[in-house]
């Protein structure tokens, strides 16, 4: 099975900011992982240097033992790194089908041709399957700027699937959701992993989300580690109820 990431000894400074602090966590191919912490605990830029949106500082990223550090961003996300694009803001004007075709067709370096119909068949393909699995199907023909929020979100990560990542990295998947749409979203998202055996890490701030899906929880604190383990292990951990969660989710 693939998907295993491995991340040692990452860090990352900015001038005299440590957002980044010598982090090592191995994430086992299949999994479902919730990354949380306080504000400005450097979760989003760990993601980032996985992805290589920024340079790491030191340390490495390996994915299934390779490591991928360093590389492009496009590279990484070829090598089955997928985190999602927003491709509302990419092609606005596109309907829900049109977009993911376009996303696939840019992602491989394929242009349009005039002397085929758009999508060619095989991107259609592709794009009616993950349109299936991620409930977008009644709106193939709706253009992206004119979904709901969540939609949007829906369709990002479609896109994210249909790029066919081994590991997916979902940074607050909810964020912007009313409680109903988040619950929804969060039950998709469980159902996509499922169905696709995917590593999937998701950074949530809402602790009702991270403790009923996540298989297991990273808690960074300071750029660092602070913690790590099941969910009934992280709540029963005196340092994170005081660092973060509080007594309201504390076991
Ligand atoms: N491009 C940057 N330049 C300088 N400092 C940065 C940059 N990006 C992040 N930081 C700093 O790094 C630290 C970690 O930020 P990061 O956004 O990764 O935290 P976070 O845990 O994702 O926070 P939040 O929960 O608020 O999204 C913060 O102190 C932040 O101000």
């Amino acid at each position: 099975m693939t998907g295993h990431l491995e991340l040692r000894g990452l860090r990352k400074a900015f001038g005299g900011v440590v957002a980044t602090d010598d982090v090592s966590l191995t994430f086992e191919p299949g999994t479902l992982s919730a990354i949380i912490g306080p504000n400005g605990a450097g979760k989003t830029t760990l993601f980032h240097l996985i992805t290589g949106k920024l340079p790491v500082t030191a340390g490495q990223v390996l994915l299934d033992g390779v490591s991928i550090t360093g590389l492009d961003r496009r590279e990484i996300v070829r090598r089955g790194i997928g985190r999602a694009f927003q491709v509302a803001n990419l092609f606005p004007t596109f309907t829900v089908e049109d977009s993911l075709a376009a996303g696939l067709m840019a992602h491989a370096g394929r242009t349009a041709s005039l002397l085929q119909s758009f999508p060619p068949p095989d991107v259609k393909r592709q794009a009616e399957e993950v349109m299936e699995l991620c409930g977008l199907t009644q709106l193939a023909r709706t253009e992206a700027r004119h979904l709901s929020h969540g939609d949007q979100k829906l369709l990002d990560i479609a896109l994210a699937l249909a790029l066919e990542p081994r590991v997916l990295l979902l940074d607050e998947p909810t964020a912007g959701m009313g409680p109903d749409e988040r619950w929804r979203m969060i039950e998709r998202v469980q159902r996509l992993w499922a169905a696709r055996s995917l590593t999937l890490i998701f950074i949530e701030h809402d602790m009702d989300i991270v403790f009923k899906i996540a298989q297991n929880v990273r808690v960074l604190r300071y750029g660092a580690v602070l913690a790590e383990g099941t969910p009934e292990e992280v709540r029963r951990n005196p340092a994170v109820v005081e660092a973060y969660l509080g007594a309201e989710h504390a076991l």
